[in-house]
């Protein structure tokens, strides 16, 4: 239940405002936090990525400590939210080694990166890949199925002599369906949207995906045999795993029909899963599965190229370039959006209290660590912090503390937001509420800054990757009679974000062309 913030206290927020405002301080910590996000995402765009893993060098191209050779026998399949940015990149690294294409990519994808004038993340006008549009909403659709049913084809027709190279990102799952008949791309909308909607996690969702579907758990890879398979693998799953992304096309399948309806039967679904899908399952588990010849995945080369681990050490370099004292704190937080604000709440006081060692109250430390296990940072991550706070008060210098994952919302209203704008509307909120319940306490001494934001650019559905919070903002809207608690309750954070401060606390960077997830940025200096 949202506490009503008490907006008698108006001489307060007039003194916090003063404090928050104090204009250097805030755009310098503001204009940092940005950048440090924007390197995040810089170290994961397919420019960077797909140079740093293709090296050329005349004829032979070195991926992974394998050597190619190449003689104008180069074919792309692509398939993912952020692939045609990778398309463009591995052409103008492999010039006219490649001879041919297809690239299944979201529906409107070319139009949007040309009115954002992104068109350099486009395959250029002499490409040999064709892109073709599908999967409206993120959901496997004809269109995609066409196209999925070509890059089938595609990859058969390869010899031994043919170097194929996959490029996947997320979203990857609807945009190549290639359901194994008697079951429909009906059928596999329909139990995606099941899955989805009961609250599957995509490792639930992906698995039952790959026992339905022939391009999915290294089908791609089986197609393509004997061609040599390069397959560049951009990440938007927690944990990296290669067999999650996109249903893993080119990765050896270990999961059974029997996982899968055990699933159904653990989220109780099976009335709603389609027939055709529950009998094809429970036939499939009494006879013995067809296994891939055993040289189809010594053949493929699967290369991670871009994560949000990897965005996370852009981000890193960049804060110490900065001046910060950095640490990561993970690149796996999953969950609900308000459990993961906790969390970043959380950490704000064990690192001041760390910062002030309070003397005064020799309880409080521990009980805030307690809290953050309770939250799901490690043990270990906890001593590492410590050991990382006193290095950063020894020396003076303010810290900054990363974090990646995914959160959830569940959307109950009826406003425009998205994961990350509700993050740090709600960071901020935490903030401000105990600002006003400790008056003139530790917090004050402090200058806390926020930052959640998508690596794609687009945080829901809005033109914002997310947004940038602090205390001030919050006092800024109390002050203007906007009341965030009833944005907040109406999933409304991008209107409170555009209203306040004319919409600067909006984090805007357009489409970026990559995918890994989200980026907290969080700066603690003392003031
Ligand atoms: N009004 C809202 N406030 C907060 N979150 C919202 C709102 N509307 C939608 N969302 C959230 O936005 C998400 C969908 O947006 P988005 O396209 O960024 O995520 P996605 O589909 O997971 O894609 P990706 O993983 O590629 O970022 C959903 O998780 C949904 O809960
Ligand atoms: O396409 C998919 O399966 C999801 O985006 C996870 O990679």
């Amino acid at each position: 239940m949202i506490r009503t913030i008490r907006c008698r206290h108006l001489k307060l927020y007039n003194t916090l405002s003063l404090l928050l405002t104090k204009r250097s301080t805030m755009s310098d910590a503001r204009s940092h936090a940005l950048g440090i996000f924007q390197s995040a995402v810089d170290s994961v765009i397919p420019r960077t990525m797909v140079t740093q893993a293709l090296k050329c060098n005349g004829n032979s191209l070195l991926v992974n400590g394998t050597t190619y050779q190449l003689d104008h026998n180069v074919h792309i399949v692509a398939f993912g939210k952020a692939v045609a940015g990778m398309v463009r990149a591995t052409e103008d690294v492999l010039g006219d080694h490649v001879v041919d294409g297809i690239a299944s990519v979201p529906i409107g994808v070319a139009q949007s990166l040309r009115d954002s004038g992104r068109s350099d993340l486009l395959p250029s006008e002499t490409s040999k890949t064709k892109l073709l549009e599908g999967a409206t909403n993120n959901l496997p659709d004809e269109a995609a199925h066409r196209t999925a049913s070509l890059i089938a084809d595609f990859a058969t027709a390869l010899t031994r002599d043919d170097i194929l190279i996959i490029l996947i990102s997320g979203g990857g799952s609807a945009l190549l369906p290639s359901p194994i008949p008697p079951v429909t791309l009906e059928d596999i909308a329909q139990v995606t949207k099941v899955l989805s909607k009961n609250g599957a996690t995509i490792q639930e969702l992906n698995i039952v995906r790959k026992n339905l579907e022939q391009l999915k758990g290294g089908g791609l890879a089986q197609l393509a045999y004997p061609a040599k398979v390069v397959s560049l693998i951009l990440s938007d799953v927690i944990g990296d795993s290669l067999d999650i992304i996109a249903s893993g096309p080119t990765v050896p399948e270990c999961s059974t029909p029997d996982m899968c309806l055990a699933l159904f039967e653990k989220m109780k679904l099976v009335s709603q899963v389609p027939q055709s899908i529950m009998s094809m399952l429970s036939a499939t588990t009494t006879s013995p599965v067809e296994q891939p010849p055993p040289n189809v995945f010594t053949n493929v080369n699967n290369v991670l190229i871009g994560s949000n681990r990897i965005a996370l050490d852009g981000a890193y370099k960049k804060a110490k370039r900065l001046g910060y004292v950095p640490f990561v704190v993970s690149c796996e937080l999953a969950g609900d959006v308000r459990q993961m604000a906790r969390m970043y709440h959380k950490l704000v006081n064990y690192i001041i209290l760390s910062l002030v060692k309070t003397l005064q109250q020799p309880n409080v430390l521990p009980r805030c660590e307690l809290e953050l296990l309770d939250c799901g940072i490690h043990k270990d991550t906890l001593n590492k912090l410590s050991t990382t706070i006193e290095f950063a008060n020894n020396i003076q210098k303010p810290l900054c503390i990363l974090g990646g994952g995914e959160s959830t919302v569940t959307v109950v209203g009826s406003g425009r937001g998205g994961r990350n704008q509700e993050m740090a509307l709600l960071v901020a909120m935490q903030l401000y509420r105990q600002s006003i319940d400790e008056p003139g306490g530790i917090l004050e001494k402090f200058g806390v800054e926020f930052l959640s934001a998508g690596t794609d650019g687009q945080d829901g559905p809005t033109d914002a990757a997310g947004a940038y919070a602090d205390v001030g903002d919050i006092c800024t809207a109390c002050n203007s009679g906007i009341k965030p608690e009833d944005y907040l309750a109406n999933n409304d954070s991008y209107t409170f974000f555009s209203e306040v401060r004319d919409g600067k606390s909006l984090v805007k960077t357009g489409f970026t062309g990559t995918n890994v997830m989200d980026v907290q940025v969080l700066l603690i200096h003392k003031k």
